[in-house]
């Protein structure tokens, strides 16, 4: 698995009067397969996960994805880490189906003939085969998750954040993210506020106020986190 570290890591938004600090010291080595990240609204959740592809930049420390510092090597860092926001409409980029996933390939120096074969096993391997020249937009909530997926892991990351991919989506829809999060050989970092889908990982972070307050297996990093809830 890839080694992620985050050292020393404090971030900031905003100055003066609006000036808040949204991490505060974060110091961790990410090895394991399957890692959770969980804590209340506005704890840092996402404001972390991006700093691990380099959307956001450290105010302070640094982190590194096998050795390659998001800061200087932050083109080389996104091609490792793939990242799924909350709300796929927000990650949609082309048109159609297909275009949308082949876009994903673009500057990685594929033939064209590579880039169709990649995205036609792509809309395969997770089902959207018959919607290849549909509106992206007009797809259901779920599908368009599936799509984000499908966009991000058609370019063979090592690594796959997830920002509360299941937030938007029903029973049936989550149940599906979830095989399909199980079956993938990536290392992946899932923020959520669903607890269930964190059984079986391997790590469980608890976020509270910008620090780490609890880093361990599921059941005990979500006994903390409802401890600290009911607080
Ligand atoms: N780009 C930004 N500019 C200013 N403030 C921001 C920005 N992004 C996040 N914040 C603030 O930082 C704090 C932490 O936000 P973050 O999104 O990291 O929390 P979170 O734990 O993911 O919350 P949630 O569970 O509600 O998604 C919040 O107070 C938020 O308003």
């Amino acid at each position: 698995m890839p080694e992620i570290r985050v050292d020393a890591v404090s971030h900031a938004f905003g100055d003066g009067a609006t000036r808040r600090q949204v991490l505060r010291d974060v110091d961790l080595t990410l090895v394991e397969d399957r890692i959770g990240v969980v804590g209340g609204n506005g704890s840092g959740k996402s404001t972390f996960v991006r700093l691990l592809n380099g959307l956001i930049h450290p105010d302070e420390g640094r982190v590194t994805v096998d050795g390659l510092d998001t800061v200087r090597d932050g083109r080389e860092v996104r091609r490792r880490v793939g990242f799924c926001f909350t709300d796929p409409d927000a990650q949609i980029v082309m048109p159609t189906v297909a275009e949308d996933i082949a876009f994903g390939l673009r500057r990685r120096g594929l033939s064209t003939a590579e880039r169709e074969e990649r995205t036609r096993a792509a809309l395969t391997a997770y089902g959207l085969e018959n919607h290849a020249d549909h509106p992206a937009h007009l797809l259901s909530g779920g599908q368009k998750q599936l799509l984000a997926l499908a966009s991000v892991l058609v370019t063979d990351p090592d690594v796959l954040v997830l920002d509360e991919p299941t937030t938007l989506l029903d029973l049936r829809n989550a149940a599906m993210v979830r095989r399909l999060v199980d079956g993938l050989r990536q290392q992946v970092i899932l923020v959520t506020h669903h607890l269930d889908l964190l059984d079986g990982f391997d790590r469980v972070l608890v976020f509270d106020d910008g620090r780490v307050v609890h880093d361990g297996a599921p059941a005990e990093a979500v006994a903390a986190y409802r401890d600290l809830a009911m607080r």
